[in-house]
């Protein structure tokens, strides 16, 4: 039997910002049904710039990113506008509406689906709104879905971050490096929450990560990057020093 196929497949991605310096460099990956896949590399080796082009915040300059099957780099318009409720995104400075309750916050997650007069009149459909109740609850926020997003700490925001993202009901999760603004307590709770709750859902999580460890601890396959090329694609348990001195380069630091 034919082994199913990934939801999310990449060939031969290239992107370049300036003509002839290409920042990804005829990327190939595959991101699995389950669990989280993190990418880890050193800056400016074009790990966001791969996630952009994923939901083509990013114009990638050629190649294929098929979700589903659907290829998402050659799709325009109202097409293009369909797949990206598609896909969830978490920030690392969480990106909320900071004026904008917690609730409220959580709904624009529904934005692309709910007519527009019914956002501008914040009157959402019933069914969002317990839906939003129950996913400040999941997040561990269901005492503050009436407080202004400026109010909350940074690990309180992600939260948010991450209950408007699942509010979407995405095919795929991107998350760019949602927790490198967090002290490394809250980092660990932040990636446990996306863990868990993506895990119930089935949503797999494309992660961008600096923090080698705790890429080997939540992820189920690291990608290691290094000048837009991928070094290392494999199991956490199989990333070796001889890996990461190939993706980071130098000797003296591990
Ligand atoms: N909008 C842009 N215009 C021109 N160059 C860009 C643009 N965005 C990124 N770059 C360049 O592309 C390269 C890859 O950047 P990118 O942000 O994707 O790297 P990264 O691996 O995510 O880095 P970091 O880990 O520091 O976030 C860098 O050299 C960067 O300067």
């Amino acid at each position: 039997m034919l082994a199913p196929s990934p939801p999310l497949s990449i060939r031969g991605l290239f992107k370049e910002y300036v003509p002839g310096k290409p920042v990804l460099r005829g990327l190939d990956l595959d991101v699995e049904a389950e669990g989280i896949t993190a990418i880890i590399g050193p800056s400016g080796t074009g790990k966001s710039t791969l996630l952009r082009c994923i939901n083509r915040l990013v114009e990638p300059t050629s190649g294929e990113i098929r979700l589903h099957g659907e290829n998402l780099a050659a799709l325009r318009g109202r097409a293009l506008r369909l797949a990206r409720r598609r896909i969830g995104m978490v920030f690392q400075e969480y990106n909320l509406v900071e004026r904008l309750s917690v609730m409220e916050n959580v709904l624009c997650g529904r934005l692309g689906h709910v007519a527009l007069w019914r956002v501008f009149l914040r009157r959402y459909p019933q069914a969002d709104i317990d839906r939003a109740f129950a996913l400040l609850d999941a997040v561990g926020l269901p005492e503050h879905a009436t407080r202004r997003a400026d109010a909350l700490s940074g690990g309180q925001r992600q939260r948010v971050g991450i209950a408007r993202a699942l509010m979407q009901r995405p095919d795929l999760l991107l998350a760019d490096e949602p927790t490198s603004s967090l002290d490394p307590r809250t980092a660990v709770e932040v990636l446990e929450l996306l863990a868990r709750l993506t895990g119930e859902v089935g949503v797999p999580v494309l992660l961008n990560i600096h923090n080698v460890e705790l890429a080997r601890r939540f992820a189920r396959r690291v990608i290691g990057l290094s000048e837009g090329a991928v070094i290392y694609d494999g199991p956490p348990d199989g990333l070796r020093d001889a890996h990461l001195r190939a993706i980071y380069g130098g000797e003296d630091w591990l």
